[in-house]
């Protein structure tokens, strides 16, 4: 029997540099990352593919934004910017898987599910921003759009630059989780979770509405694969391993590790909030919920690392 892995792939590893940020760079960026996740379900895997959507919804709210100001047009909410980037991202992942299946003669195709992901309306999330969103800016732009904007939160985020953050509440349920895994049973490639999904609440009489956040793809992926036992979570993000002291002089890379060891390395503080350590965080959970293997490492080292060469390996 095949097995089940969901690939996380991180929205800032689609946006590969601040001068490469237009459409096409990301659908290359996409075709890149596309190649090795083909080369992954050839090794033997069904795939779940869920994406990070950080800059992209941070673009379109933006441009919502100035087109408001500048044109009188509608305000696009944060909800509905979310849900776009789920068709427009999960629209260049399924071409691209597509065509990989295509030139390599798979008899599979790929399929994007829009993903509403529950979310509590009392989590603290809603009170204290903590995902940031959109572009990077310098100390002053950041200081001049503070000035403009005063209820803004602007931080540094892991010493990259400034950037807008919006409230990230943790997801509860994936609603789709059925067809989901009703379309990996049938052998489809499934694009789901996108952005760590859409947020919605449950209301008291059972419909769902949305809420303007955005929800943590990593916690989202961790979340969808304890839901449908999956067996593997990787997080592709920038880097092929997680390191001890990253960016220092006695930085170390992580090959193998267990769960009790990675808890102790966040005890210490080894983990940028709002980079590593959600990723970190989102490995712990699939593991405690019974979860055998997770792994993180970079897109182009995917096959390598499901092969065990590289990446970093967590086991409970
Ligand atoms: N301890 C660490 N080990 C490796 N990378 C780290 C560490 N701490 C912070 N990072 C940074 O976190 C980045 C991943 O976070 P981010 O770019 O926000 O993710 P995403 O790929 O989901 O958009 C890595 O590319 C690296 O620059
Ligand atoms: N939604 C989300 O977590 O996106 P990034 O991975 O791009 O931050």
């Amino acid at each position: 029997m095949k097995k089940l892995a969901v690939v996380a792939i991180g929205g800032n590893s689609l946006i590969r540099d601040n001068d490469r940020q237009t459409v096409e760079d990301q659908y290359d960026a996409v075709c890149e990352t596309a190649k090795h996740i083909a080369g992954m379900i050839v090794q033997g895997y069904e795939v779940i593919i869920t994406h990070g959507n950080g800059p992209q919804v941070g673009f379109i709210l933006r441009r919502s934004e100035i087109a408001s100001e500048v044109a009188g047009m509608h305000h696009v909410p944060l909800v509905s910017c979310g849900a776009d980037t789920q068709g427009a991202i999960g629209y260049q992942i399924q071409q691209a898987m597509d065509n990989e299946f295509k030139n390599r003669g798979l008899a599979k195709s790929a399929v994007t599910v829009v993903t509403q992901v529950a979310v509590s309306p009392e989590d603290p999330a809603f009170q204290k921003p903590t995902k940031p969103i959109g572009s990077f800016y310098t100390q002053e732009q950041a200081q001049i759009l503070q000035e403009q904007h005063p209820d803004w939160t602007l931080v540094n985020d892991a010493g990259r630059g400034f950037r807008r953050l919006v409230a990230s509440p943790l997801p509860q349920e994936i609603l789709e989780k059925d067809v989901i895994k009703l379309l990996i049973r049938e052998g489809y490639c499934v694009i789901g979770a996108g952005g760590g999904g859409i947020p919605v609440v449950k209301q008291a009489n059972g419909s769902v509405k949305g809420i303007d956040a955005v929800i943590d793809k990593d916690f989202a992926s961790s979340l969808l694969a304890a839901e449908i036992s999956a067996d593997l979570l990787i997080i592709s993000t920038g880097v092929p391993k997680v390191y001890l002291n990253y960016g220092k002089e006695n930085e170390k890379a992580l090959d193998e590790i267990t769960l009790a060891e990675l808890r102790q390395y966040v005890e210490e503080d080894h983990f940028a909030p709002g980079s590593m350590l959600p990723k970190i965080l989102a490995v712990i959970s699939f593991l405690e919920k019974g979860g055998k293997k997770a792994i993180i490492t970079n897109p182009e080292s995917l096959e390598e690392a499901v092969a065990g060469r590289t990446g970093t390996h967590v086991y409970p």
